[in-house]
């Protein structure tokens, strides 16, 4: 493909991005990688290229532009050889008009940014919400020591994880394949040890998803014990099993849930787990690093509903945790309405039967009763975690 053609290939696919964001369609992520699938002409460098402009233009549009060409008109207007490459040859964008509509900069919508100021995130911690995430992985202890680590790495400061240089093929590598490491944020990582899962216990992931977190806590559970991953999403949880088995934590079982009915499909661990961690669905605003639309389909009333289903799965796992354990919530959120506050009205709900029991990990900020992690101070994605005790 010339570099023109680039261009206008990512002002095709913007368009199904800005589309989907709309009707809650696919991800950009899915969406270019169809794209290619039905244009094989494409080579690896093409492919890499486009997906780079496509991702350029989402995290520099702060609100859902009108279309992709919008959206590339923004670049261009501070990108002298990208607007040149706007030139209505074969393939390439028609040349740019005088008044032609340009997309918005931004960091995100103005309703957004208000509700992230309003919770200490502004400037440059704001900026950086959008900034290139690392690439962190993890030692599965479970499986392999340090020297099975690939080399090229940096230990963070976490002793089962290391940084690697954008690109690396963590997933090529023999350590991979043989379930030894892990791809994994180092902000995801620190909100596992916060459950303190020790070989033994019996620990409930509530909302396990595919077990990113699962399986960490397996590890730190030296694979001994009972550790439950439940979860609403069937198709989510089904790629559990799998991991599982190349991590070699056999000791996980899975069970799906239905969603208001997760007390009684779970009635056999009332009051008997040492642990349950709740890394409760959110608006994922710290994660914008790696899924940068998604600020484009968060909606306040959206924002609502996760806050009501967090607060109802705190209530819910409080059930399960026997005297004395831990209930650890999790969201990958910067929202104190999804952090601090949702935790605080915890314990004010509990009136006195939880204490908040901050966890001791080596990055984070207090936040109300619990650590806020953020892509700016602690390079890691954006995470709120709290723990509490049952007193
Ligand atoms: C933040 S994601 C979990 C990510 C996962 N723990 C990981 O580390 O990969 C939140 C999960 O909560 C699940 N969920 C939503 N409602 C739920 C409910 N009522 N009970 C249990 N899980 C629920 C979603 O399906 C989603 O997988």
């Amino acid at each position: 493909m010339t570099p023109a053609a680039r261009v206008q290939a990512a002002i095709e696919i913007l368009d199904l991005v800005i589309a989907a964001a709309r009707n809650n369609g696919a991800p950009a992520d899915r969406l270019i990688t169809d794209w290619f699938k039905s244009r094989r002409f494409a080579g690896s460098k093409d492919r890499r290229a486009v997906r780079e402009l496509v991702y350029r233009a989402i995290r520099a549009c702060g609100e859902v532009p009108d279309n992709g060409r919008a959206a590339m008109l923004l670049l261009a207007q501070g990108d002298e050889a990208l607007a040149t490459l706007f030139d209505g040859t074969r393939h390439a964008p028609a040349p740019i008009l005088p008044d032609e509509p340009i997309a918005t900069g931004g960091i995100a919508p103005a309703w957004l940014i208000e509700a992230l100021a309003a919770s200490g995130i502004a400037d440059t911690e704001a900026a950086a919400l959008l900034d290139r995430a690392p690439l962190d992985v993890r030692l599965n202890t479970l499986r392999a020591g340090r020297a099975a680590m690939p080399d090229g790495g940096e230990q963070t400061l976490s002793a089962v994880s290391w940084r690697y240089p954008h690109g690396t093929a963590i997933e090529q590598s023999d350590a991979w394949r043989e379930g030894m490491i892990e791809v994994q944020d180092l902000g995801s990582q620190l909100a596992c040890q916060a459950v303190e899962a020790r070989p033994g216990e019996s620990v409930i992931d509530l909302c396990a998803g595919g077990g990113g977190k699962t399986l960490a806590i397996a590890a730190s559970m030296s694979g001994e014990g009972r550790l439950l991953a439940t979860d609403t999403d069937r198709n989510r949880l089904s790629r559990l099993a799998p991991r599982a088995e190349r991590a070699g934590a056999g000791m996980i079982e899975t069970r799906l849930l239905d969603p208001n009915r997760e007390e009684q499909a779970l009635s056999d661990w009332h009051g008997q787990a040492d642990a349950v961690l709740v890394d409760a669905p959110c608006s994922g605003t710290g994660t914008w690093r790696r899924n940068p639309e998604a600020r484009w389909r968060l909606t306040p009333a959206q924002l609502e509903r996760y806050r009501t289903v967090q607060a109802r799965l705190l209530d819910v796992a409080a059930t399960l945790v026997r005297p004395g354990g831990r209930l650890v919530f999790v969201t990958c959120s910067l929202l104190d309405v999804e952090g601090a506050r949702q935790a605080q009205a915890f314990l004010d709900r509990a009136d006195g039967r939880w204490r908040a029991d901050l966890p001791q990990l080596p990055a984070g900020t207090p936040r109300g009763p619990g650590l806020r992690l953020t892509p700016h101070r602690d390079q890691t994605d954006g995470f709120f975690i709290a723990r509490f005790r049952a007193v």
